[in-house]
């Protein structure tokens, strides 16, 4: 596909839009090793490319981040819940207006049973309107190409000529991402996210899931305060709208690189923001602490997420902690847990405690998918719905037993109808898989198994 903005072409001296010093110290931290980086064959079209994203406005303001990290604040103080989620890998084509209000609609509906389950605030977050570039295992795939690394890199097609990383696909994520964050935002102000209405969406859950009838009372409960709050004309006005924040993975760093505004904060201070998204996070693949992701990561003020993968040591942990949250501020950091079923109840308590031992406010977070994924008999990638519960579980367990907050969940979900991941009340087997698998990457729950997981969620954060 060609790409939606074409380049414009300057002068170098002109380039950048960071002064000065600033800019040194980006360069600096970007001079660090840094993995799953694409091999441009042209490294001036990267600049070229570089120099023009540079020039666009930002996709998402200073003001927006400042205030999610208020609201991620609360979160760390345990006066709130986290819910973030979205496609594994976002696509191109798969950039609809059908998708986007599909998957913001599923994470809506998961957000009303958690916030009405547990009676606490949902901060939502989609992954969503930039989460274009994939950390992979292998540089090439069965057919011996180079391996797919997201649409924002290549193209998933399997010809060599598709897999060659092009720089103008960062003008076209751009692009795509503008247009996301666009239809999200007027969803958002014409009122989809009204709480009768999204109350609307799950009945028709509760009435066409295998596990309806196990829901009814709740969603019943949930209509009777409604009408209750509205036959007292109570003010219900912050029920008529909320707000859904985006993050991606911030992994290509010549993308993030020419996302980065300076601005003035909250106090007055000019920051540095990596306005690509509000929240950004570093994955499991480039969290080395002397690499440049936690560099680049490290400078930013936006609300930042780590994943830490079973290898995480305690020690590792709290390194996170004083690079990523030097001055303290809750809200600031997220550890993103993934550790597997099998291991978050052996590994995740010894760094719960010696994180907070420190002191620092961090959220904790539970990413039950990574941990996860196993390939079935017929080949295909997957994930059950009981392992992604029973690390949720697990986390749970740990948190209640060290009395800290289990602040939030990270899922892959899709408002499509998919067969990507097994089990979940309609009990979807490996011969189901083959329906409907789309995914370009890993397997994301669908909607019915996505709300299925808020309901369990929501029975687990009321302990
Ligand atoms: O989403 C996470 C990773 O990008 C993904 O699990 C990597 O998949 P791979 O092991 O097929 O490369
Ligand atoms: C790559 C991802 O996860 P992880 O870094 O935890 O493997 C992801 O969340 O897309």
């Amino acid at each position: 596909m060609p790409a939606l903005i074409e380049t414009v072409t300057r002068p170098r001296e002109a380039a950048g839009t960071l002064p000065p010093a600033v800019a040194a110290r980006v360069t600096d931290a970007l001079a660090r090793p840094a993995a799953q980086q694409p091999d441009y064959p042209r490294t001036g079209a990267v600049t070229e490319v570089r120099e023009t994203l540079e020039r666009m406005p930002s996709l998402v303001l200073p003001g927006e981040v400042d205030r999610l990290h208020r609201r991620l604040a609360d979160v760390a103080h345990g006066r709130a819940f986290l819910l973030h989620g979205g496609d594994c890998a976002e696509t191109f084509a798969g950039n609809t207006e059908d998708h986007v209000r599909a998957n913001i609609r599923t994470l809506l509906q998961m957000a009303v049973v958690l916030t009405y389950g547990a009676s606490l605030p949902v901060v939502k977050v989609g992954r969503i309107a930039g989460q274009y570039a994939k950390p992979r295992s292998k540089a090439t795939d069965d057919l011996n190409l180079p391996v797919y690394r997201g649409d924002i890199v290549n193209s998933a097609s399997p010809t060599p000529a598709s897999r060659v990383a092009d720089p103008a696909r960062m003008l076209s994520a751009y692009a795509h991402s503008a247009a996301a964050l666009n239809h999200v935002r007027s969803m958002m102000a014409s009122g989809a996210a009204d709480l009768g209405r999204v109350q609307g969406w799950n009945q028709d859950f509760v009435r066409d899931s295998p596990a309806g009838e196990r829901y009814r009372a709740l969603a019943a409960d949930i209509d009777d305060g409604l009408r209750f709050m509205s036959a007292c004309q109570a003010d219900h006005s912050a029920l008529h709208t909320t707000e859904v924040y985006a993050s991606h993975e911030a992994l290509l760093l010549d993308y993030e690189r020419a996302m980065l505004r300076t601005a003035e904060g909250d106090d007055g201070r000019s920051r540095l923001y990596g306005l690509s998204g509000h929240f950004l996070w570093i994955g499991e693949r480039t969290r080395r602490l002397d690499g440049a992701h936690v560099a680049l990561a490290s400078m930013l003020a936006n609300p930042i997420g780590v994943k830490i993968g079973p290898g995480t040591t305690p020690e590792q942990a709290v390194e996170y902690v004083e690079r990523l949250d030097p001055d303290s501020r809750p809200g600031r950091l997220t550890l993103i847990s993934r550790m597997g079923r099998d291991k978050v109840r052996d590994v995740l308590p010894a760094i719960v405690e010696k994180v907070t031992a420190t002191g620092h406010r961090v959220i904790w977070q539970c990413d039950p998918m990574h941990g996860n994924t196993k390939e079935t008999a017929s080949g295909y990638k997957s994930r059950h719905f009981d392992d992604i519960l029973d690390e949720v579980q697990g986390f749970f367990q740990v948190h209640r037993s060290l009395g800290t907050h289990p602040g939030g969940l990270h899922i892959e979900l899709t408002g499509d109808h998919v067969t990507e991941c097994l089990g979940g009340a309609r009990r979807l087997d490996d011969a189901s898989l083959a329906a409907r698998y789309e995914t370009n990457c890993d397997p994301r729950l669908n909607p019915e198994q996505s709300v299925e997981m808020a309901f369990l969620v929501a029975e687990l954060m009321r302990g």
